[in-house]
């Protein structure tokens, strides 16, 4: 088998349709796949030169706790052929992709899993988590805020056509200051703003002003089968968030309203009259792979001060360390070590705690990571906590 990176747009494109056994017409160039960056596409390929398999990735920027951005990868189109698969195809292009991206001096990357048994043996663990909501249109009335600020903004419906730039612009504000988020490219928004990555139809789109005028929030939706389905809803603030959930729960002949990306611990339940109007559904999002660990502990921001001694295990490119993190005053110092550990851990629970998104504790409690003593996943919980929680909408 061979592996190289192939710039050629149609077999690498063909060759994903036949992994997944789908035909995406967006593929011919002209959708939001087109975003694909050819240069970092991987190509498996028989001794014979047959194309059996494909890996792309994007460069994107991730926003880390503490409004800190660095540069990530974003894999993508990973596929083998469905005669090919079992004989280590992907392994190997794995090996060669973290290979790369290190060479490009990025330290994190990210990714959408198909499947939640794939990722975790090369060193990705989730990290941020999405919420689906639903709604009952006869449910939607309002619990009367005692405390909330008055809505004094407007929403306004816009048409896609005229108006990629305004949300490229709202998106980009948001994405700098939430966790777990990623940059879009501007080839994305001219491509496929305001369009779901998996439906051909296009979007209705709803954009919130304040009362300064100023555009800070917008979703983008449809309605089919009496159901008005919510592809993102992205808000800087609150008051922008609530006057566009109310915008949408208030449509006029829908049986149902299905926000199809929330970020975990938003407030609209709590905003109903009626709790249980709205069922949530979770799921795991963005997986994460950190390949540089100070570097990545140094980078994000941090709300606790303390110190934790972490022994990290890297199965999957044969690497191990011990270190110590210790947080002063938002900063992190991360350094080899010998002392005794406090965790002892797989590099891919370091990357599902990495942003916040999953406690410590939790994974101690799975028997996933080794707490060596009573106090060590409380601090752990204590020190990786974020501003806030980390979510992604991005699909790639
Ligand atoms: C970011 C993304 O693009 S997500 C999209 C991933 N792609 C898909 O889901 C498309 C359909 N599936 C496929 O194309 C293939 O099955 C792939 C890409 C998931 C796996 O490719 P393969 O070449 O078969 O994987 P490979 O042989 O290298 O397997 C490596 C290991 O992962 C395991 N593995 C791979 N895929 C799966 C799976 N779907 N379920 C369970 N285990 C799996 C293998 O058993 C093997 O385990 P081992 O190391 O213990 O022996």
């Amino acid at each position: 088998m061979e592996i190289r990176h192939d710039n050629e747009y149609d077999l690498f494109f063909s060759t994903v349709q036949a992994a997944f056994g789908r035909y995406w017409p967006e593929s011919a160039g002209s959708g939001i796949l087109g975003a694909y960056e050819r240069e970092r596409s991987l190509v498996a390929f028989t001794p014979d030169g047959r194309p059996i398999g494909t890996a792309g990735a994007h460069s994107f920027d991730l926003t880390l706790p503490g409004d800190v951005v660095v540069p990530a990868a974003g894999i993508t189109a990973v596929g083998v052929l469905p005669t090919h698969r079992r004989q280590g195809v992907l392994r190997a292009m794995m090996q060669e992709q973290l290979a790369d991206i290190r060479a490009r001096g990025e330290f994190v990357s990210t990714l959408l899993a198909s499947e939640a048994v794939i990722y975790r043996r090369f060193g990705y663990g989730p990290a941020t988590y999405t919420e689906q909501l639903t709604v009952e249109r006869h449910r939607t009335a309002f619990a009367a805020p005692r405390w909330a600020a008055h809505e004094t903004g407007t929403v306004e419906l816009l048409r896609r056509a005229d108006c990629a730039d305004l949300l490229e612009e709202i998106y980009d504000r948001y994405r700098r200051t939430q966790p777990g988020a990623l940059s879009r490219p501007h080839r994305w928004w001219s491509l496929g703003a305001g369009h779901s990555p998996t439906s051909p139809e296009p979007r209705y789109l709803a954009v919130h002003r304040d009362a300064d005028g100023v555009a800070n929030g917008y979703a983008s939706y449809l309605v089919t089968d009496a159901t008005l389905t919510v592809d993102e809803l992205v808000a800087t603030d609150d008051a922008a968030f609530t006057a566009i959930a109310r915008f949408l729960l208030e449509h006029d002949l829908v049986k149902q309203i299905r926000f199809q990306h929330l970020p975990p611990g938003n407030p609209l339940r709590w905003q109903l009259a009626d709790l249980r109007a709205a069922q949530p559904v979770e799921t795991d999002w963005l997986w994460v792979r950190l390949l540089d660990i100070p570097r990545a502990l140094t980078a994000r921001g941090w709300f606790a001060d303390g110190s934790l001694v972490l022994d990290v295990t890297d199965p999957f490119l044969e690497e191990h360390g011990r270190y110590q993190l210790t947080v002063r005053d938002g900063k992190a110092e991360c350094v080899r070590t010998d002392l005794e550990p406090d965790l002892s851990l797989d590099v891919s629970d370091l990357a599902s705690v990495y942003l916040g998104g999953t406690l410590p504790s939790v994974l101690v409690r799975a028997g996933h990571v080794r707490a060596h003593h009573g106090e060590a996943a409380s601090r752990a919980d204590a020190l990786f906590r974020s501003d806030r929680i980390p979510h992604c909408v991005q699909w790639f």
